[in-house]
């Protein structure tokens, strides 16, 4: 059987950047000959997003583009456990939605995948010619010190536990959600650390990160301090 790629988008406030982002998306996945789609998991933004992905429905077919809602903010590790249930593919792609995370890296991650049959490759920041563009230096220090923190308390085996670029094998996916708790942003550390847990493999391919296109980040003191009340429970339970 021929693999399928499906592709998370979770979506707040992304009108702007949808678009782009999934006309890169089909591009890539077409001059590589794959077979794909994204799953939209949108929280009701108030800036019309649904308007725009329904248009994109229509554009691509429901086959490439699979739109689900939720009545209103509930959080980025929720809706990618949400996601799971309408995913079709047997590798699943989690990345933003904002083109921090460009398209153009996927075939890296799938070469990468298949090098050694890994059942996770993530992107990194923090290693190799990977890199973070257009941060300012608050928010370079949160990150930075976001996995330093993590470092010296989970003795990580990646070098990015924070970021969010990555690909699975389906089955792998669902096996690691199953135990994870987090809601937030904290997510992203937690499956990694419950992968290691699990006795996944991992490979790491660098990235470029790259702020957001349009509109804000929607970081907040309350992710961060999510990120640290997660990080206190994994150093104590892992
Ligand atoms: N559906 C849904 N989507 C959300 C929610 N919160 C954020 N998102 C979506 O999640 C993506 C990332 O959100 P941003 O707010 O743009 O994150 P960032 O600060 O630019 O990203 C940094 O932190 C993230 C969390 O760990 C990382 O994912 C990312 O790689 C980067 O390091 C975007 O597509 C955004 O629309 C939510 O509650 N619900």
């Amino acid at each position: 059987m021929a693999n399928k790629y499906s592709v998370i988008l979770p979506t707040y406030n992304e009108r702007e950047n949808l678009p782009i982002i999934t006309y890169l998306l089909a591009k890539t996945f077409k001059e590589n000959k794959l077979d794909w789609e994204v799953v939209i998991v949108d929280d009701n933004s108030p800036d019309g997003t649904q308007e725009v992905a329904k248009q994109l429905v229509k554009l691509y077919g429901e086959d490439h583009i699979n739109l689900q809602t939720r009545a209103g903010k509930l959080g980025l590790g929720t809706a990618y456990k949400f996601a799971l249930d309408y995913v079709k593919g047997n590798f699943v792609i989690i990345m933003d939605a904002d083109f921090s995370h460009h398209p153009e890296a996927i075939p890296q991650f799938i070469a990468k995948q298949k090098e050694n049959d890994y059942d996770i490759v993530t992107g990194t920041r923090y290693a190799g010619n990977g890199g973070v563009y257009g941060w300012n230096f608050k928010r370079k220090l949160i990150s930075r010190g976001a996995n330093f923190l993590a470092s010296q308390l989970l003795r990580p085996h990646v070098s990015d536990l924070t970021g969010s670029f990555r690909l699975y094998k389906k089955e792998v996916l669902a096996k690691i959600i199953e135990v994870t708790q987090s809601k937030g942003y904290v997510f992203q550390m937690e499956m990694a650390v419950r992968a290691r847990s699990l006795n996944f493999t991992i490979a790491e391919v660098p990235i470029a990160f790259v702020d957001r296109l349009y509109g804000q980040s929607k970081l907040g003191g309350d992710e961060i301090i999510g990120y640290l009340k997660g990080l206190w429970t994994l150093f104590t339970s892992v």
